[in-house]
């Protein structure tokens, strides 16, 4: 496995099996510091990897680290050095967000005082105020959802695991939560794994994206070759899409025939302006009447219509 002490967690081979269902098949992946998203539709296999990798479940067959300590066997020490936000609801209704979250910093083997401190500072910081001290029964979702992330950092993890921490927001309060992950990687300096079935969001605050589908690596890249790769100037014109895509593909560029639409690729690295011109100049050349010229900018959902790496 590489685990480099860098490495914010790490499987080779991983395989999990339910009795009816390979939730987990084969998979090698790792994490470096920063933000992670973990994406994958429903069932994909994200909470089952999280778990495995905390050490809550054995895998079926293959290996897993988290901070280069073996999930299998330092669960315990794992556990002690991230935190984790699970998907579904868990907080009991009767007791406020600050007794729990002070339990919660306790349990961590922190001393009452400190635990207070560390738990009143972490509720702050997760945007939750004088609500704090209401039992937790009457909280909306997105207040449940800052409790469940204000256990999971009280402790002054180096990681966090977020599974799903958007889930059941509305528009503001997942805007609002995105926020939040994105300073928890930037200005408190702890890494984030954080999953999620929205791809979009995703590609809003981090750094890196793994893509499972069906238990398989799909993909695993930084985001600005999500975005980069397939930065895409799209061209249709009225008649004679064929000559024009011959023309272009003859002058060197990467083109593709969509429908009625033809894709010119733009290098990672290429000025978007010099593809620009080529395809403005052929239409030229050719004669042809101009509907559309525009550019589009990749978005991680393209990765669900690309092959399998
Ligand atoms: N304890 C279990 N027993 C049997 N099957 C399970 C168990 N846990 C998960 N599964 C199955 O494994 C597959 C992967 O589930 P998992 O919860 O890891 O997916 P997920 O990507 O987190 O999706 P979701 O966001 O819906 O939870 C699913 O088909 C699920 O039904």
């Amino acid at each position: 496995m590489k685990a480099s002490p860098t490495t914010c967690f790490a499987t080779e081979r991983l395989t999990k099996r339910f009795p009816r269902v390979t939730a987990l098949n084969d998979l090698t992946v790792s994490a470096g510091p920063g933000v992670t998203g973990l994406v994958g539709a429903n069932g994909a296999g994200k909470s089952t990897l999280i778990k495995i990798l905390l050490g809550l479940q054995p895998p079926t067959s293959g290996s897993a680290s988290v901070l280069g300590m073996d999930s299998g066997t330092h669960g315990m020490e794992i556990r002690r050095a991230v935190g984790y936000m699970p998907e579904h609801d868990c907080l009991p209704p009767d007791i406020s967000a600050t007794e729990f979250v002070v339990h919660m910093a306790q349990m961590s083997g922190l001393p009452r005082i400190a635990a207070r401190e560390r738990a009143a500072d972490t509720l702050r910081h997760v945007g939750l105020d004088e609500e704090r001290y209401r039992p937790m029964g009457g909280y909306s979702t997105g207040m449940k959802q800052r409790v469940k992330l204000a256990q999971a950092l009280v402790h002054d993890p180096r990681l966090v695991f977020l599974d799903e921490p958007t889930n059941g927001l509305d528009p503001q309060g997942r805007d609002d939560m995105l926020a939040l992950i994105r300073r928890i990687g930037t200005e408190f300096g702890i890494s984030v794994v954080v999953t999620s079935h929205l791809l979009g969001e995703l590609e809003r605050v981090c750094d890196h994206v793994i893509v499972i589908d069906g238990g398989r690596l799909l993909r695993s890249s930084a985001i600005r070759e999500f975005t980069q790769v397939s930065q895409t100037i799209a061209v249709e014109v009225e008649e004679g899409l064929e000559p024009l895509a011959a023309r272009l593909a003859g002058a060197g560029e990467t083109v593709a025939v969509q429908g009625r639409t033809l894709t010119v690729q733009v290098a990672a690295d290429a000025d978007p302006g010099r593809t620009y011109d080529a395809v403005r100049d052929a239409v030229c050349d050719l004669s042809l009447n101009l509907i559309r010229l525009e550019q589009r900018r990749g978005r991680i959902e393209d990765v669900f219509k690309e092959p399998a790496a």
